[in-house]
């Protein structure tokens, strides 16, 4: 099969991070005959840089003439330093979400069965977790009207859905509990917020076409609470973009590391598998970033894109075998253990698949 990918780098650990996904997809591919064709472009603070925008229209023909794309991360610290920068990089990956209609981000939450003990949380509590965070990702309050009063001393950023927007989340939503658990949580501030109460309308409305699924609603600060005291309670969640967003890094140090946990885009124009991780500026230029977010989110890529579940299983068992046997970086080794570059854990993992 012929594999044509959009490869997005962006900015800090991104390239670095991309880099092993490259390696691990191209030897997966060798292994099952595929053929990869790799097409770059910028983005973020490179794309700032090369043409003075972060989502340049040329990077996103590559990403329309692709049949899948793989993202690193974007965001500098020159930038998240700056208020008053009227340019930003993460205003590219915004762009690019709504301008390739990315709206379904796939966030699982997952334990690695030779790094339960390395959570900070107890081994009773974590054993067993796998959920998975669907985060609505082209509406809500990144999206809504922002800005500032005339004093400049007053600032407003306005969450809005419409019912559309959350019926077609939704909908992934249902689906995806009735090939698990049939379990669906609907996460909101319903107590406080419209938005929320139009979120919980919808999903309410929908429960007739979805008979066997089990829906519970549940408050997003009671969530972030619950998920790290019994997270194998949960199995698919649903929520707007901001909580998502934050229940999701949140729900990282379940797995061990923010360098763990992979994700999938799914829109109307194509999809994009992206770490959840940003670009860790302290740690670019050092080859000591976890790549294997970005590689099980080329895993991801392979099963969701490609249809291609044999590769994908692949790249997660050689994943597995790596932690396994200690193959891993900084974050997950501790101060005892010994730590492996991110290069070397890339090319452990390529040359083992
Ligand atoms: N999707 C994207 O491109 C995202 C971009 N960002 C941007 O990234 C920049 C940094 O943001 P932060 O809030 O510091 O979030 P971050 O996710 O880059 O890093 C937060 C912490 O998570 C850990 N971490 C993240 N990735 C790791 C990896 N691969 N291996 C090991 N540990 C890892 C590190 O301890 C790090 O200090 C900002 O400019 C931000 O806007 C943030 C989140 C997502
Ligand atoms: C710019 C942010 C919306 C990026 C982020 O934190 C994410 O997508 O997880
Ligand atoms: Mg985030």
């Amino acid at each position: 099969m012929k594999l044509n990918i959009a490869l997005l780098a962006g900015d800090g650990i991104g390239p670095e991070v991309i880099d092993q996904a490259v390696k691990v997809v191209d030897a997966v591919s060798k292994k099952f005959g595929h053929e990869v064709s790799w097409t770059s472009a910028l983005t973020g603070a490179a794309a700032i840089d090369a043409h003075g925008e972060p989502y340049p229209d040329s990077t996103h023909e590559v990403c329309m003439a692709a049949d899948a794309v793989l993202f690193g991360a974007i965001g500098h610290p020159k930038y998240d330093n700056d208020p008053k920068a009227t340019v930003r990089p993460e205003q590219g990956l915004l762009k690019m979400r709504q301008k390739l209609g990315l709206f379904a981000n796939v966030r699982p939450t997952f334990t690695f069965p030779s790094l339960i003990d390395n959570s900070p949380l107890k081994r009773e509590r974590i054993e067993g977790t796998d959920l998975i965070i669907l985060r609505e990702l082209t509406g809500g309050i990144y999206f809504g009207e922002r800005g500032r009063k005339d004093d400049g001393n007053t600032a407003f950023d306005t969450c809005t859905y419409t019912r559309a927007e959350i019926q077609r989340l939704a909908k992934l939503g249902f689906e995806l509990a009735m090939s698990r658990s049939k379990k669906l949580c609907c996460v909101d501030k319903a107590n406080v917020l419209e938005s929320s109460r139009l979120w919980r309308e919808t999903v309410q409305d929908m429960e007739k076409d979805f008979p066997e699924v089990e829906v519970s609603y549940e408050f997003v600060d009671a969530v972030a609470m619950r998920l790290v005291q019994w997270p194998s309670s949960y199995d698919v969640l649903i929520t707007e973009n901001l909580f998502g967003d934050i229940l999701t890094d949140e729900a990282s140090v379940i797995s061990g590391s923010m360098g763990l946990m992979p994700s999938a885009s799914k829109g109307v124009h194509t999809s994009l598998y992206e770490p959840i991780h940003g670009s860790y500026p302290q740690a670019a230029g050092k080859d000591i970033a976890n790549p294997l977010a970005t590689v099980l989110s080329a895993a991801m890529m392979f099963e969701d894109a490609f249809g291609l579940k044999a590769e994908a299983d692949a790249i997660r068992d050689v994943v597995n075998k790596s932690l396994a046997e200690g193959i891993v970086t900084e974050d997950i080794a501790g101060k005892e253990g010994k730590a492996y570059k991110t290069s070397e854990v890339g090319n452990w993992l390529a040359s083992n698949i």
